[in-house]
C-alpha cells in the first residue's frame, strides 16, 4: 500500500533540515520498500512570495489528501511588512485549523548525552521524559473577535479573545490520559483559572472527564505560571501535561531548553479518528521556527525534523520498529559525540546539517540491517 506524503519545507531552516528527512525517505523507499509517495508545496514566506498567499488552495487540498504533512518551519524579518492576514505563520495556522488538528504532541526527552547541554544542572534534566500535550486549535490563537480598532483619541485597541467550549477541552483531555495510560500514568492540567473563565471552564471539563472515563490515571491541576516555575525547577516531577493553545506554545519552547536545544524538539499534530477509516489526519512539525539568525549557513540542528518523521512513522503509518530504530539512531549519533553548534560540548566533534543527517542516517540504516 503507498503511503503518501505531503512536504512542505517553508523558509530559513525549514528547507535544510527537510533535506535530511528527504534523505531517509529515499533510503526506505530502496533499501526497505517502504513505499513512500512524496510530494512537495510552498508554505509561509516562500509561498507569499510566489503566489501572494501563505499557502495556496491547491497545496491546501495536497495537505487535505495526504496521509500525514512534514512540515519544516515559516517566517523570517523578510516579511515583517506583509499584511497580517497572509504573513507566513497565517499558513501553518490554516493547515491546523483547517486539517482540525486539535492535539499537538510535544515530547521532551532528554537525551542521556546531552544532559550537559541544558541549561539545568544535569542531575534535574537526566532522563526527563515528558510529553505536552497543547490544544490547537482553539483560544486565543483562533478566538473572534480579533482585530486592532482605532478608539479615535489617539489610542488604538489590540484584541484577542480566548474561547474554550466544552467539546475542546473534553477531547484534548481524553487524548491527554490516554497517552498518559502508556506511560507513567499522570496528567498534570494546567490554565489560570484564577483570572480566565475559560480557566475555570478548563479545570471543570478535565476533572469531569477523568472521572467519567480516566479515573485510573493520576490528575493533578497546576496555575500555568507555577507551572512553568516548575518546569525548571523540578521538570521530572511532570510526566503527561496538558494545556491550552497558547501556554502551550510557550511551556513547550521552555521544556525544548531542559534538552539542550529547541533543534532537538518534535512534534506531532493529529486530528481525530475517521469513524470509518480510523484514520487521522496529521502533521509533523519541529518545535522550533525558521531560525532567521543562522538559516543559510548549514549549521541548523535537523534532529527535531528528523524526530518529527520518526513520530509520523510511529502515529500515521504504525510503523514502530521503523521510528524506535530512527529515535535510537539519534541517540546512538549523540552518544558518538557528534553535535551540532546549539549542543556542542568539549571533546564532542561540531558537525553541520548534512553530516548530522548523513550520522543519523547510516546509523540508522546499521540498526535495520
Ligand atoms: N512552526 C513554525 O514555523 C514556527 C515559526 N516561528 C517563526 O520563526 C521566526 C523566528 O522565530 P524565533 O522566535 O527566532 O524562534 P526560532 O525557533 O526560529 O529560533 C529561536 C532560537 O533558537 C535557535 N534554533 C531554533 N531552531 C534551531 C535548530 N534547529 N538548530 C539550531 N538552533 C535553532 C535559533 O537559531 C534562535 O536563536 C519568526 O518569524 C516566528 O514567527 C516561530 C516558531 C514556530
Ligand atoms: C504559528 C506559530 C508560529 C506559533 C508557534 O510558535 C508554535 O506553534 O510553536
Ligand atoms: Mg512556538
Amino acid at each position: 500500500m503507498t503511503k503518501s506524503l505531503f512536504l512542505l519545507p517553508g523558509d530559513g531552516i525549514g528547507p535544510e533540515a527537510m533535506g535530511e528527512v528527504r534523505k531517509i525517505i529515499a533510503y526506505m523507499n530502496s533499501e526497505q520498500g517502504a513505499g513512500f509517495e512524496t510530494d512537495e508545496g510552498l508554505v509561509g514566506g516562500c509561498a507569499y512570495d510566489a503566489h501572494g498567499s501563505a499557502i495556496s488552495e491547491g497545496d491546501m487540498a495536497k495537505a487535505m489528501n495526504a496521509d500525514a504533512v512534514l512540515f519544516g518551519a515559516v517566517g523570517g524579518p523578510k516579511w515583517d511588512e506583509v499584511p497580517y492576514e497572509v504573513r507566513p505563520e497565517a499558513g501553518l495556522l490554516r493547515l491546523r485549523k483547517d486539517l482540525e488538528l486539535f492535539a499537538n504532541l510535544r515530547p521532551a526527552i532528554c537525551y542521556p548525552a546531552l544532559a550537559n547541554a541544558s541549561s539545568l544542572k544535569p542531575e534535574l534534566v537526566e532522563g526527563l521524559d515528558i510529553l505536552i500535550v497543547r490544544e490547537l486549535t482553539g483560544g486565543v490563537y483562533f478566538g473572534e473577535p480579533k482585530e486592532i480598532i482605532d478608539l479615535g483619541n489617539g489610542q488604538k485597541r489590540g484584541i484577542d479573545t480566548q474561547v474554550y467550549d466544552t467539546y475542546e477541552i473534553e477531547r484534548i483531555a481524553s487524548v491527554a490520559f490516554e497517552l498518559a495510560r502508556t506511560r507513567k500514568n499522570r496528567v498534570c492540567s494546567m490554565e489560570k483559572r484564577n483570572v480566565m473563565k475559560s480557566g475555570v471552564l478548563w479545570n471543570q471539563v478535565v476533572t469531569e472527564t477523568h472521572k467519567r472515563a480516566f479515573s485510573d490515571v493520576e490528575l493533578e491541576h497546576m496555575l500555568a505560571d507555577a507551572g512553568g516555575m516548575q518546569l525548571v525547577r523540578a521538570p521530572k516531577q511532570f510526566d503527561v501535561i496538558v494545556t491550552d493553545n497558547l501556554f502551550g506554545d510557550m511551556l513547550s519552547d521552555v521544556a525544548a531548553m531542559l534538552t539542550g536545544s529547541l533543534g532537538m524538539l518534535p512534534s506531532a499534530s493529529l486530528g481525530a479518528p475517521d469513524a470509518k477509516t480510523g484514520k487521522r489526519k496529521a502533521l509533523y512539525e519541529p518545535v522550533h521556527g525558521s531560525a532567521p539568525d543562522i538559516a543559510g549557513k548549514g549549521i541548523a540542528n535537523p534532529i527535531a525534523m528528523i524526530a518529527s518523521f520518526a513520530m509520523c512513522l510511529r502515529y500515521s503509518f504504525n510503523m514502530v520498529a521503523e521510528a524506535d530504530r530512527l529515535e535510537k539512531a539519534i541517540a546512538n549519533v549523540l552518544d558518538q559525540g557528534i553535535r551540532t553548534g546549539d549542543i556542542m560540548a568539549d571533546g564532542c566533534r561540531q558537525v553541520g546539517t548534512s553530516e548530522m543527517g548523513d550520522a543519523i542516517l547510516k546509523e540508522f540504516s546499521a540498526l535495520s540491517a
